[in-house]
């Protein structure tokens, strides 16, 4: 396990293409990945594979959102998620985030490791108005807007308290 560098770019994006391409995972292009490689958390084989990546996006004071976490599926049930997941929310801790906030399918997954569906949760009116104003579709997300509503369908918004 280890930080992304520029050159894992294609390898995260061959691990997340598939999952796209069954609408399990938002598409998005290079030069977002690129952009955001400093969130990135990958885990590779022991020949230097990249077998995972999941990455950790800042939204407020209190809260960030894992997003793209995806494992290759040869090694799906090893552990290699919940690592992912165990990094990124020690990357929350130091970074002083109490909240993290995810999109998924996969709620029993997430829900082992704490989260719990937000429900009708919401913020502060003071914090929506300015979080509103985000062009980030995963605030949109969070705030649950109608227009990120197709990319939402069928997913639960789930968070979990850092304590
Ligand atoms: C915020 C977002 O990005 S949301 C999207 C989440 N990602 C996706 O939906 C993409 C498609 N899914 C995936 O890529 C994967 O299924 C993930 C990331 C959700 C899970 O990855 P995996 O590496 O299979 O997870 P992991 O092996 O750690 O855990 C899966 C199960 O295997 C079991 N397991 C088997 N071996 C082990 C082990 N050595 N250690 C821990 N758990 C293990 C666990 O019981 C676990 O069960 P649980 O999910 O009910 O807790």
């Amino acid at each position: 396990m280890r930080r992304a560098r520029t050159s894992d770019v294609p390898g995260i994006r061959a691990l997340v293409e598939p999952l796209v391409q069954e609408r399990i995972l938002l598409g998005k292009d290079m030069v977002v990945f690129y952009e955001a490689v400093q969130e990135f958390r990958v885990a590779e084989d022991a020949d230097g594979r990249l077998i995972g990546c999941g990455a950790l996006h800042v939204m407020w004071e209190d809260l960030a959102e894992v997003r793209t976490l995806a494992v290759d599926r040869e090694w799906l049930g090893h552990g290699v998620g919940h690592a992912l997941l165990d990094r990124l929310e020690a990357d929350a801790r130091e970074l002083g985030l109490s909240r993290l906030f995810c999109l998924t399918f996969e709620v029993p997954f997430f829900t082992r490791h704490g989260f719990e569906d937000m429900g009708t949760e919401t913020v502060d009116p003071s914090v929506y108005a300015e979080l509103v104003r985000s062009p980030d579709e995963g605030v949109a997300e969070f705030l649950d807007l109608a227009r990120v509503k197709p990319n939402t369908l069928g997913n639960t918004r789930m968070v979990k308290r850092l304590v």
